[in-house]
């Protein structure tokens, strides 16, 4: 297998987001948890997207479980690889995107690495590196109150230089405008001044375009989604992938479903409430799985007489006072970990009680779980909504179909608008 692109995601909802755009831009894609195990059977495709849980780890761990991916990826003929963040930057000032993106350049020697977290397709554009969320700058949106990275500065030059070791630079959106060769003499501008990175401006899919064709000749890029459209397409209009890939990997499962829900997210609270209407919804006391009280086994008694009848939705999900006022009780990383190990344990019982088609809402929620079901890899079928594809197990004990739900994805029924996809 010869990759004509490698990507590390920093966590399983970013990687299954990235696959989906890989996919749909016809690259056969294959998503891995971890970097794969030798003996992993993989189909031949043109992308492999290592997931990762080292968003919110400390920096020195994250580094080298990237840099363990990047030389997998490289060993597979990949001559660039894009380290995939999430399109709302989310990190703290120690890292972890900064201390990755220094690690990986070290390695390839690459001069001026591209950063952007632009993903017009859900609202998430740069201008004058100022990353903004719909109509709002990030430090007003709602990731301001994120539990694990709340995100106060939306001028993406300042986030990342206060996390990485090197100058960082900005390409704007004039120079992107006027094309791939104005976008290239300013690369070449910042290197002869020791800049190591730039976080380049996009507003819309063509100036993506644009910086996925500078990018691919490069050695390392770093971004969200759009950047892997951006260099999906490159790879395609110069014929070094032909378009092949197809979304055939959701055929149906059977089995029960349910749904779950970690994420404290002003959309995904949205989707819970309207998930009401169509499904029983259980709310966990977030307090009393942090203490031990026997939740996780309340929700499944719960559960299990109501798995024939159809799907069940168990949430954790609190609105942002709740989350603050269980933060100060608990602290913030306890208060996370145990949810987060609650819901695994839900999510290991409900599938030996035969759930087959699980959703999932919420990144580290989505890496805890996938994680507990030792699920190596996925293929990637339909679009749920943009950036949630439907994906099949593979290599994992039981044939599911489940879904890995960005806390901000999705629209206000994404939970019916998964389950009508999943049979
Ligand atoms: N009620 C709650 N109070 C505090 N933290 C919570 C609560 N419910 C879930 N969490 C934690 O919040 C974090 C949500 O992160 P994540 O699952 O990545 O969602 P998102 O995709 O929105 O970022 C997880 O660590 C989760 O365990
Ligand atoms: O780029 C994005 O926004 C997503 O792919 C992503 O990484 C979201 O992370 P979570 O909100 O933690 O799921």
């Amino acid at each position: 297998m010869t990759l004509a692109v490698g990507c590390i995601a920093d966590d399983y909802t970013g990687a299954s987001d990235l696959a989906n755009t890989l996919t749909r831009a016809g690259l056969r894609t294959v998503q891995t948890i971890g970097v794969p195990a030798d003996d992993l059977a993989l189909p031949e495709v043109d992308a492999v997207v290592v997931s990762l849980k080292s968003r919110s780890i400390e920096a020195g761990l994250a580094v080298s479980r990237s840099r363990a991916a990047e030389t997998w990826l490289r060993g597979r003929g990949a001559g660039h690889v894009l380290f995939k963040i999430c399109s709302t930057f989310d990190s703290t000032d120690a890292g972890n995107i900064g201390p990755v993106m220094d690690a990986l350049r070290a390695d390839c020697g690459e001069a001026v690495v591209l950063v952007t977290p632009a993903f017009p397709e859900t609202g998430r554009t740069v201008y004058q590196g100022n990353l903004f969320v719909g109509a709002v700058p990030l430090n007003e949106s709602p990731l301001k109150d994120h539990p694990l990275n709340p995100m106060h500065d939306s001028n993406l030059v300042r986030v990342l230089a206060r996390q990485s070791r090197t100058q960082i630079g900005l390409v704007d959106l004039a120079t992107v405008t006027r094309g791939a060769e104005a976008v290239r003499a300013r690369l070449a501008e910042l290197a002869g001044k020791g800049i190591g990175a730039a976080i380049i401006d996009a507003v819309f899919d063509r100036d993506l375009e644009t910086i996925g064709l500078v990018a691919a000749e490069h050695r390392l890029s770093v971004g969200a989604s759009g950047i892997g459209l951006g260099l999906a397409r490159a790879l395609v209009s110069t014929g070094k992938v032909s378009a092949t890939a197809t979304s055939d990997a959701g055929a149906p499962v059977g089995g029960s479903a349910a749904c779950l829900a970690g994420s404290c997210s002003q959309a995904t609270l949205q989707q819970i409430a309207n998930a009401e209407r169509i499904m029983p919804v259980l709310h966990l006391d977030p307090d009393r799985i942090i203490t031990g009280a026997g939740e996780a086994q309340r929700a499944l008694e719960w559960a299990r007489p109501r798995l024939a009848e159809g799907p069940v939705l168990i949430a954790s999900s609190s609105t942002p006072d709740q989350v603050a006022a269980l933060q100060a009780r608990h602290g913030r990383d306890a208060a996370g970990h145990a949810i987060e190990q609650a819901m695994a344990d839900i999510a290991e019982s409900l599938v030996k009680s035969g759930v087959r088609r699980l959703i999932v809402a919420g990144g580290e929620t989505s890496g805890a779980v996938v994680d507990r079901l030792k699920i190596p890899g996925f293929l990637v079928g339909v679009e749920i909504a943009a950036g949630v594809p439907v994906l099949r197990a593979v290599g994992a004990e039981s044939d599911m179909l489940l879904a890995l739900k960005s806390g901000n994805f999705g629209g206000a029924e994404f939970f019916s608008d998964a389950l009508r996809l999943m049979r």
